[in-house]
């Protein structure tokens, strides 16, 4: 069902308001991401469209002074696909293809779709396809009919590609043939856990393309696959690393973003278990990003979706050698300091005033700070080692030895 094509750039608009609750400049952060995540779902953004609205057009998301101008655009210029920031609802898809005749694709659906072309493995791919079940079934009614289905590419991967799955039916019979289906697998991978032993567990968490593999692939030795795209990775690895006599688990996993879809919050259930069983999240962050700290909020929301508020965590800082600042000239009295201002030993700073040493900034790409980040690790792992293995407390000293 699920099918990987390679496909040349589509021609792609954005589309995104400016509201009471996202101002311009978080637009303008918002569309960039969306950008990126179009790039990655294999899409060229020729054109962005903004609009200020109170509320969202209940027919057609934007305005109809506004849908013109986009309609003439997409006509002019060939456009083949239009995305936009928000979830449409089922009625505002279906009345904006009509007018636009163009693909139609939200911001979940264009996650869903680079979710179904990175799924690697049969399980990650049956994950996918119960979240875009999940996602098609409310839309099922008219959509697509005037669409040709054949054209392909982004957000026309996986379901809603044949026609029987019109039937509300046979996507329901299909959403929980997949649900059994994810139950079987789950089981297998519990016991899979299960068999880990008493071993401490670590798991990398955090926004997609922080770093997360590439620190893993640091600290693991390991070649998992890490790249400057969006969900680079969808499957869990785990390895085994030892620091200073100490073995531990480590498991790198997903990335999380904003708006992520809840349809792939609960598909992705058991690759989250990782993170739920885990006993010390490594919260990874990119401090170089502008809207970094939007990013832990957005993490910490969804570990909070998963019960995974209370766990243990440190948090680490990557990226800190692409950490860059704005500076106000001497004569510029006008400009206000604000964050973005901050150098890199502010920020540590105020880390660490927040929460000790449980903060750590790192380069994952340069190992800079990284024997720092290894001995702070092994620190906590080993606490909590002891605990499980009181008897071979002598054998892991307060200190590594290097
Ligand atoms: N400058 C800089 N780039 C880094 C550093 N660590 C990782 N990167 C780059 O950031 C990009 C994303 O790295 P990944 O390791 O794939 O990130 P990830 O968090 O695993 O991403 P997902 O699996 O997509 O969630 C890659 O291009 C890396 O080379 C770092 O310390 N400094
Ligand atoms: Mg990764």
């Amino acid at each position: 069902m699920l099918e990987r094509k390679e496909i040349a750039y589509e021609k792609t608009v954005l589309i995104g308001i400016v509201t009471k609750n996202q101002d311009e400049d978080k637009l303008n952060e918002f569309l960039d991401e969306l950008e990126f995540l179009t790039y990655t779902a294999g899409g060229e953004v020729v054109k962005r469209f903004t609009q200020k609205m109170d509320i969202p057009n209940s027919k057609t998301f934007i305005g109809t002074g506004k849908m013109d101008e986009v309609k003439a655009y997409v006509e002019e210029n060939e456009i083949g696909t239009v995305v936009f920031d928000d979830e449409l609802t089922p009625a505002q898809l279906r009345n904006i293809e009509r007018i636009l005749k163009a693909k139609i694709i939200d911001r979940t659906n264009l996650i869903l779709d680079i979710f179904a072309q990175r799924a690697q493995t049969s399980y990650a791919r049956t994950q996918v396809e119960l979240a875009q079940y999940q996602y098609l079934l409310p839309r099922l009614t008219g959509l697509w009919t005037h669409l040709e289905r054949q054209r392909g590419g982004i957000g026309m991967r996986g379901p809603g590609e044949t026609e029987i799955e019109t039937d509300r039916r046979i996507v329901r019979d299909r959403i929980s043939l997949l649900k059994k289906k994810l139950q079987t697998i789950d089981k297998q991978m519990a016991t899979q856990r299960g068999n880990r032993g008493k071993l401490v567990r670590v798991a990398l968490v955090g926004y997609t393309n922080v770093g997360k593999s590439t620190l893993m692939n640091v600290v693991a030795k390991s070649e998992v696959f890490a790249e400057n795209k969006l969900f680079a990775t969808l499957d869990t690895t785990v390895r085994k690393v030892v620091i200073g006599n100490l073995p531990f688990l480590l498991s790198d996993t997903v990335g999380f973003i904003r708006k992520l879809p809840t349809q792939l919050v609960e598909s992705f259930k058991s690759t989250l278990d990782e993170v739920r069983e885990a006993d010390l999240l490594l919260h990874v962050v990119d401090i170089s990003h502008p809207q970094f700290e939007d990013h832990i909020e957005s993490v910490n929301k969804i570990l909070g979706e998963i019960d995974c508020t209370e766990k243990p965590t440190i948090m680490v800082f990557n990226k800190i050698d692409a950490y860059e600042y704005e500076t106000i000239a001497s004569y510029d009295l006008t400009t206000e300091r604000t964050k973005a201002h901050y150098t890199l030993d502010e920020w540590k700073q105020t880390w660490m005033n927040k929460i000790g040493d449980n903060a750590l900034f790192i380069s994952a790409i340069h190992k800079g700070n990284i024997d720092e980040f290894r001995k702070r690790v092994y620190k906590e792992v080993r606490d909590i080692h002891v605990t499980r293995f009181p008897y071979n407390n002598f054998l892991y000293p307060e200190i590594v030895e290097e």
